[in-house]
């Protein structure tokens, strides 16, 4: 008789309040820590859905994970297989990996090449690309303030790093005439190495069009978690970007980065501000489907602690299951 044993823990991690998600200020990171064990195999995942880019909350997806793995221990007694169908996005991930784990389907080398996220202050960026080995990519957010001055920090990284490559992040904060009065800033010369404008525009289509216009590369975000998106090809498409916590399982991110490297597009695993717990898995699956690709995971700086699992390229303090951050919650 095979025994299973599972168990939820919930942390809650102080998160530097200038982190700006659509203009609500997050001042603690909460979500989940599930384990689960069967024989002598076991497996971790984080369950966090992100507060405004989730739809469902924590209390929704605490219960639900909950609910699972009672039916999981049920099903496996009676030799079946559970489905994660139909849960939340974060809870299917996070399920999802402490499964691939357990079953050893997890490599455990990762990606901790990530590309420098910059909020606003172009100077930090230089000193971190110093000292970035390989490919220099960076990531900055755009669309929070005048459109031209995006364009002119985006020219003028440009043009002092002959070697950089930009993604820049957009939010679908423009309109079709903000978008363009950032490309007049862009001189044509800079702009093949934008390697991708995530969702500029409000709409998809006056992204597409505003790509062609330009002659920017694009990226699908928002788009990759609507009802019904296929990668498709479409000129001056470049990549997607995958950020698992609000997309859903493993494999449905798989099938995704399948689909996008089907059509010769770069699929970017990104993060959704998991902790480090999260992010050093999020690593782990860039480095063993995305080999070739720079991945977006640079936000554990926003936090003041690393969670358990750490993060080769960091020096924050580390909290354990024993900290008055985290709680275990009682099944
Ligand atoms: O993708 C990255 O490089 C960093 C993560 C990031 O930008 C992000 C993180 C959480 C929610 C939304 C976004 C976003 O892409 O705007
Ligand atoms: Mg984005």
């Amino acid at each position: 008789m095979t025994t299973r044993h599972y168990e939820l823990y919930r942390y809650s991690i102080p998160v530097d309040s200038q982190l700006v998600l659509r203009n609500r200020f997050l001042k603690r990171r909460e979500g989940l820590l599930v384990h689960i064990k069967c024989k002598d195999n076991e497996g971790w995942g984080e369950i966090a859905p992100l507060p405004e880019f989730s739809h469902e909350t924590l209390e929704q997806a605490q219960a639900q994970t909950i609910q699972w793995l009672q039916d999981w221990d049920c099903a496996r007694a009676r030799n079946e297989k559970l489905s994660l169908e139909g849960l939340y996005p974060s809870v299917a991930f996070g399920l999802s990996c402490a499964l691939a784990e357990m079953k050893g389907e997890l490599a455990t080398e990762g990606n901790y090449q990530f590309a420098p996220l910059c909020y606003g202050d172009p100077d930090e960026l230089y000193d971190q690309l110093a000292q970035m080995p390989g490919q220099k990519v960076a990531k900055v957010k755009v669309g929070m303030y005048e459109a031209n001055r995006d364009g002119l920090i985006a020219d003028m990284l440009l043009e002092a790093i002959p070697d950089l490559q930009l993604r820049l992040d957009a939010n679908r904060q423009w309109t079709s005439a903000k978008a363009a009065m950032f490309a007049k800033y862009v001189k044509p010369e800079h702009r093949t190495r934008i390697q991708f404008i995530e969702e500029p525009c409000k709409t998809r289509d006056e992204s597409r069009q505003f790509a062609q216009e330009q002659a920017i590369a694009i990226a699908w975000d928002e788009s990759v978690r609507e009802a019904g998106f296929v990668v498709e090809n479409e000129p001056y498409l470049t990549a997607i970007v995958i950020k698992p916590t609000l997309v859903g399982s493993l494999e449905r991110c798989i099938e995704l980065i399948h689909q996008a490297h089907a059509k010769g597009l770069m699929a970017v695993i990104s993060s959704s501000i998991e902790s480090s717990f999260g992010l050093s898995q999020l690593a782990r699956i860039a480095q063993q489907y995305t080999p070739n690709t720079v991945p977006g995971l640079d936000t554990l700086d926003l936090m003041d602690y690393q969670l358990i699992r750490t993060l080769p390229t960091s020096n924050l303090p580390v909290i354990d299951l024993n900290s008055e951050f985290v709680q275990k919650v009682e099944i």
